[in-house]
């Protein structure tokens, strides 16, 4: 078995050198040749169902299958350990794949565990794609399933307190309910939420799978049967991944380990040099021992990764740093090169309901892979520009 960074490397391009090509090929048809109603029909009705192509099949639409995206699919597999994987246009259409599924299988009812991120809050919460659901925190979970529960959901590290959750445990929990982990935050460089026990794994690619801030993208790894159902809602409703993006998600793949473990040294020293800063009142990182109480860093997950929040006096003071920054940027999202902060209670966790909305005061920190002491010095100089 290769060693893991090689993996990374190589995952999804195991056929280049038979090919005779030394990078991706990029396929961005729309539509594929047919050669008779009858065969482009049946390979129509194949992908419609959830199917995959088989050699010298009609991919017939976009919408229904690309080997560029299958590319970046069988990437992740190989990272995550799954069956398959199944891709998105984004991350949210990735988890409403996942719900429509369940919906579809009988089971709408839904428990999840918060903090989760906004958008995935804010989905559930409005029942809107036909799922009902109950927020939990994880010593709840089992108390609330019933017979209609089609998923347990959460997130560890979470969005945006980075705390951590015991997969395995909420796996016993759920009693045979599948389990879905957002590993967003993690990566399968530090996490691998199927070797727990979890049936779905979801990405949203566009943070470090991507890792450059210029592809949107939204990954599920799971087995046959959930990917089977999973590409049936994606040929139907039409969330597709597209193969520029795919292409551009999965070059980050090859880079990931590296960019994983550089980001997460400079975030822990960051983290604990915030921590001894007199105006910063509490930082949550999961590398400093009283964010992980149950010692998941090191077991569950590798590394404690390289996302971080902390929290200052007050809600006007959190609001006005983020304006004081020069070399980062104030802007959403995460898992790229760069540094990036944000407001999770004004911005990413907007639309939570105002009792499990992250403290005002806290800032959500994305560390890049600037030198930790510039990163350092310009986050210290907006808070004492502000406190
Ligand atoms: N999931 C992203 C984040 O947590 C996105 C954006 S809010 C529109 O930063």
């Amino acid at each position: 078995m290769l060693g893991w960074d090689s993996r990374a490397v190589h995952a999804g391009r195991e056929d280049l050198v038979a090919l005779g090509v030394h990078a991706i090929p990029l396929d961005m048809s729309t539509t594929a040749p047919l050669t008779s109603v009858e065969s482009g029909g049946e390979a129509y009705e194949l992908m419609a169902t959830g199917g995959v192509p088989g050699p010298g099949q009609s991919t017939v639409y976009q919408r229904l299958w690309n080997p560029t995206v299958a590319r970046f699919e069988a990437g992740v597999s190989t990272l995550e350990g799954a069956a398959e994987s199944v891709a998105f246009a984004t991350g949210m259409a990735a988890l409403t794949a996942v719900l429509l599924a369940a919906v579809a299988g009988g089971k709408p009812h839904v428990v999840a565990v918060r903090p989760l991120y906004g958008g995935s809050d804010h989905v559930l919460a409005t029942g809107l794609l036909g799922t009902t659901v109950t927020f939990v925190h994880p010593d709840e979970v089992h108390a609330a399933l019933r017979p209609d529960t089609g998923l347990v959901i959460a997130e560890t590290p979470a969005n945006p307190d980075l705390s951590l959750l015991d997969i395995r445990k909420l796996v016993a929990d759920a009693d045979g309910v599948p389990v879905m982990i957002d590993n967003t935050f993690a990566t399968p460089v530090l996490q691998r939420p199927l070797e727990s026990g979890a049936s779905l794994v979801l990405h949203s690619a566009t943070k470090f799978l991507g890792g450059h801030g210029d592809a949107m993208g939204g990954v599920v790894a799971t087995d046959s049967g959930w990917a089977s159902r999973l590409r049936q809602v994606r040929a139907v409703t039409g969330g597709l991944l597209t193969p520029w993006p795919a292409y551009l998600l999965h070059r980050g793949l090859a880079t990931l380990p590296v960019r994983v473990r550089a980001q997460q040294a400079s975030a822990h020293k960051v983290a604990v040099a915030l921590a001894n800063h007199e105006a910063i009142t509490r930082v949550l990182y999961p590398g400093l021992a009283e964010c992980d109480p149950q010692g998941l860093v090191g077991t569950q997950m590798s590394g404690p990764g390289s996302l971080l929040s902390f929290e200052v006096d007050t809600a006007e003071h959190a609001e006005a740093i983020p304006s004081h920054v020069s070399l980062l940027t104030h802007a959403v999202s995460l898992g790229g090169i760069d540094t990036l902060i944000q407001h999770p209670a004004g911005l990413t966790h907007r639309p939570v309901a105002a009792a499990a909305k992250p403290h005002a005061t806290m800032l959500r920190v994305s560390i890049g892979l600037e030198d930790p002491e510039d990163i350092l010095a310009d986050l210290v100089q907006a808070v004492e520009a502000v406190c």
